[in-house]
């Protein structure tokens, strides 16, 4: 019987490196997690933006879930790009028979700006994924759109927490403040009390897959029986160290890097 954690994302591509599957799998096993991977979208992009985009048909993205789900075990799991409404139903629907906590980076525009989802599908992300959600992951302007309402203050990111998990059923919320300008803090609401995870704020253009590296750690701590708090927590560690020793590589935001911290 192999006591391995096996972590599962279905995302997009990012052939740069730094984000999307390539960022989930490097942080997998940055942190000793067996990783799989299910592919949304192949994305022509590096770190200073998106070329072209082209979507995997959507029985492509059926299969490839069906033979993970027929053959492997799935300890957690995270979503990242995904583009239509038309993905968002059948994986959905996959999620069901997965009995694995399931983590939502809501990705909805990537750092360099360019949209990675269209509009009906950031609704039925809202309406229908949410609720299978133990937690969602939405930075600053990703939370605006899912509650509707603007975040200008260290309160509002709390309210906002709070929002998603009363009125969108999701277990619980973590609202990323890499786009405040005061401190690194975000604040996770699990549903009975909130909890503040802070860091100093790190002087760099080298964010890059900052939000992909952090849902990743958190669905890898979680698929080693951490609990929702614990996860987080590392992760902030874990994302904020990799932030501190990113690569200059690139001519827009560099990449972090994923093996700034090593849990031996
Ligand atoms: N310059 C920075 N220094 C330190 N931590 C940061 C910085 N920018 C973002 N973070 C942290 O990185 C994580 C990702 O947040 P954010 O960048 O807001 O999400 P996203 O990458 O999805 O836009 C959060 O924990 C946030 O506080
Ligand atoms: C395929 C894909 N998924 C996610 C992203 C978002 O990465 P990035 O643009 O760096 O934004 P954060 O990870 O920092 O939220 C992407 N670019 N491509």
């Amino acid at each position: 019987m192999n006591n391995v954690s096996c972590a599962l994302t279905i995302a997009g591509t990012d052939p740069s490196g730094g984000a999307g599957i390539q960022a989930d799998l490097k942080t997998f096993q940055e942190l000793q997690t067996y990783g799989m991977s299910v592919i949304t979208s192949v994305v022509a992009q590096n770190t200073t933006g998106v070329t072209s985009v082209h979507h995997m048909p959507i029985n492509m993205i059926e299969d490839q879930l069906e033979v993970i789900i027929k053959d492997m075990p799935i300890h957690a799991l995270k979503t990242g790009m995904i583009a239509n409404k038309q993905m968002m139903e059948i994986i959905s629907k996959k999620i069901e028979k997965m009995d694995a906590p399931y983590v939502m980076d809501p990705v909805m525009v990537a750092t360099s700006g360019d949209s990675l989802i269209d509009t009906e599908a950031r609704s039925f992300l809202r309406e229908y994924l949410l609720p299978q959600t133990a937690l969602v992951t939405p930075n600053i302007p990703e939370a605006e759109f899912i509650t509707g309402h603007s975040i200008e203050t260290l309160e509002d990111m709390k309210d906002a927490a709070k929002h998603i998990v009363d009125h969108f059923n999701a277990d619980a919320a973590l609202i990323k403040g890499g786009h405040m300008k005061a401190e690194a803090v975000d604040f996770l609401y699990d549903g009975s009390a909130m909890h503040t995870f802070s860091a100093k704020r790190i002087n760099t253009k080298n964010t890059h897959g900052t939000g992909c590296t952090y849902s990743a750690a958190i669905t890898s701590y979680l698929a080693k029986g951490y609990s929702m708090v614990e996860a987080v927590q590392k992760s902030k560690d874990f994302v904020t160290a990799a932030i501190s020793k990113s690569f200059e590589l690139g001519y827009g935001n560099g990449p972090t890097n994923h093996w700034a911290i090593r849990e031996r």
